[in-house]
């Protein structure tokens, strides 16, 4: 039988809504409309695409929302002084600068001048912190967004077998620690991982964050598993692929993401989530927002 498809576009569109109203009553009760500042430095293309369906999301949930656009020439000093600026700001309440930096600009010395109050990624030193620590604080999105996921696919993680290829910082790293703290027997893999293929096989939730297409084959999946594919790998004809090899993971899987439409626009759901729960916190409003 094949899996149940995971429609991440479809639940997306149900969180972006609900943000839509807490933004409404939010706004009413405090006059303070959230918003968010999205940085991009340089010119790649596929970082142009998030950057403005970011910004077609907040205006459909009442966030106000700019977006400062610098020439890839851009000094890491004049970063960090509108960095600087945007954390002052009163209208800001989320800040998000745009991976990867040009090489002669810092990553590091940039996210750590975001205030971790206005840090919507959820990448400031302070954050990481807190998420390793199971303190709250603001959750990076893209891990969120799979735990959303996995949570409506009804998936029980006390207990199960959780793998994750990829050892990223803005992936792989925070989905292990969000799963651990699910209760999950978490293994973390990476290039220098053994018969990945064999690992694979014990997961019972599967999350694959690689940036290789269609490496995951339906041999490596468990019967009945979930499958969360992050890849975003494009093709030489302009379409899309995940990390896992679909056709034949569905036929092997319990529940399964497509790429496109699967971990992508929660990512963006999340992020509206998180601007809503900076603004609340910033703001010291009575009510926390659902989900925050
Ligand atoms: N849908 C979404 O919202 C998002 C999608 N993405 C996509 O997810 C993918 C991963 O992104 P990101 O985490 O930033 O990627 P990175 O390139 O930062 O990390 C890739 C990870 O995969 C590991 N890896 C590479 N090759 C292999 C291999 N052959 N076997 C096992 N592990 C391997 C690397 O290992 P090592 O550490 O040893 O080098 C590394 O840990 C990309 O396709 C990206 O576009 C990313 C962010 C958000
Ligand atoms: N500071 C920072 N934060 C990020 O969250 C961040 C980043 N930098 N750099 C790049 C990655 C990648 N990322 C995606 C967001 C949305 C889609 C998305 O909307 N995908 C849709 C459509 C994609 C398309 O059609 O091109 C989908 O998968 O269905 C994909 C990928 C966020 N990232
Ligand atoms: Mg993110």
């Amino acid at each position: 039988m094949a899996a149940q498809i995971l429609d991440g576009k479809a639940l997306a569109r149900e969180i972006r809504e609900g943000v839509r109203e807490d933004v409404a009553r939010f706004q009413a009760e405090t006059e303070v409309q959230p918003g968010l500042a999205v940085v991009l430095v340089g010119d790649d293309p596929a970082s142009r695409i998030y950057v403005s369906n970011k910004e077609r999301a907040c205006q459909a949930a009442g966030i106000y929302s700019e977006e400062h656009k610098l020439p890839a020439s851009t000094t890491q000093s004049d970063l960090l002084d509108l960095i600087g600026r945007l954390n002052r700001d009163p209208r800001i309440h989320g800040i998000l600068v745009q991976l990867p930096l040009p090489d002669a600009i810092d990553e590091g010395a940039v996210l750590d001048a975001i205030d971790p109050a206005k840090d919507v990624d959820g990448f400031h030193p302070v954050n990481v912190a807190r998420l390793v620590l199971n303190q709250e604080g603001l959750r990076p999105c893209t891990p969120a967004g799979i735990l959303e996921l996995i949570e409506r696919a009804g998936t029980p993680l006390r207990g199960a077998e959780a793998v994750v290829v990829g050892r990223s910082n803005i992936v792989g790293k925070p989905v292990a620690m969000m799963l651990l703290h699910r209760h999950a027997t978490v293994t973390l893999c990476h290039s220098r991982t053994r018969d990945l293929a064999e690992v694979c096989r014990r997961a019972d939730v599967l999350v694959a964050a690689v940036g290789r297409s269609e490496m995951i084959r339906g041999d490596w999946i468990k019967p009945g598993a979930t499958v969360i594919d992050v890849g975003i790998n494009r093709q030489a004809d302009g379409s899309l692929r995940g990390d896992v090899a679909f056709d034949e993971a569905v036929q092997v899987a319990g529940a399964i993401t497509p790429v496109p439409g699967g971990v992508g626009p929660m990512t963006i759901a999340m992020l509206l989530v998180n601007t809503l729960t900076a603004a609340h916190r910033q703001v010291g409003a009575p009510a926390a927002p659902a989900g925050g």
